[in-house]
């Protein structure tokens, strides 16, 4: 008899943030010492229980940035698979409610067009964001 071991995969679910101000975007880096060190996102996190995820990203922006954002638009949910868990990015276009910056986690930020978005190092999920807030960009013109 042959058994089959069905393993459920993790499914993290992560709000995220592209936030507009002034005609550039905000990318935050990621610390070294964590997953995708060093590489470039869009600052949020996952959801915690009992969380929306417009709750969960207004906490996760307030505990990152220490500022208050507005949420303009949802952009198209993406995903990467890792293997052994699945993260899906729920990515919001925000504007700035508060805008004294202060940083608790990243190594730093830039404030891009976006144009020069791709110039950085992005975890792989970001590309399909940043693609899909160049669609929204030109839907709106
Ligand atoms: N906030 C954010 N997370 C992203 C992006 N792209 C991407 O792959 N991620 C991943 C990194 C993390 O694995 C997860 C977000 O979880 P988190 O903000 O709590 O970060 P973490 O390093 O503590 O998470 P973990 O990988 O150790 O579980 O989603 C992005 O643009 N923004």
């Amino acid at each position: 008899m042959i058994e089959v071991l069905v393993s459920e995969k993790l499914v993290v679910r992560v709000p995220c943030a592209v936030i507009e101000h002034n005609g550039k975007v905000l990318a935050g880096q990621r610390s070294a010492a964590l997953s995708f060190p060093l590489q470039w996102e869009f600052p949020g996190g996952k959801l915690e229980k009992g969380e929306t995820d417009e709750e969960a990203l207004a906490r996760e922006i307030k505990e990152e940035l220490d500022v208050e954002i507005e949420i303009l638009n949802k952009l198209p949910e993406t995903s990467k698979d890792q293997g052994w868990r699945e993260i899906i990015l729920v990515p919001f276009v925000c504007n700035l409610k508060t805008l004294n910056i202060t940083l608790s986690e990243h190594e730093q930020i830039l404030w891009l067009t976006p144009g020069q978005l791709p110039t950085l190092d992005w975890t792989e999920a970001d590309l399909n964001v940043i693609e899909n807030y160049y669609e929204y960009l030109a839907a709106k013109k």
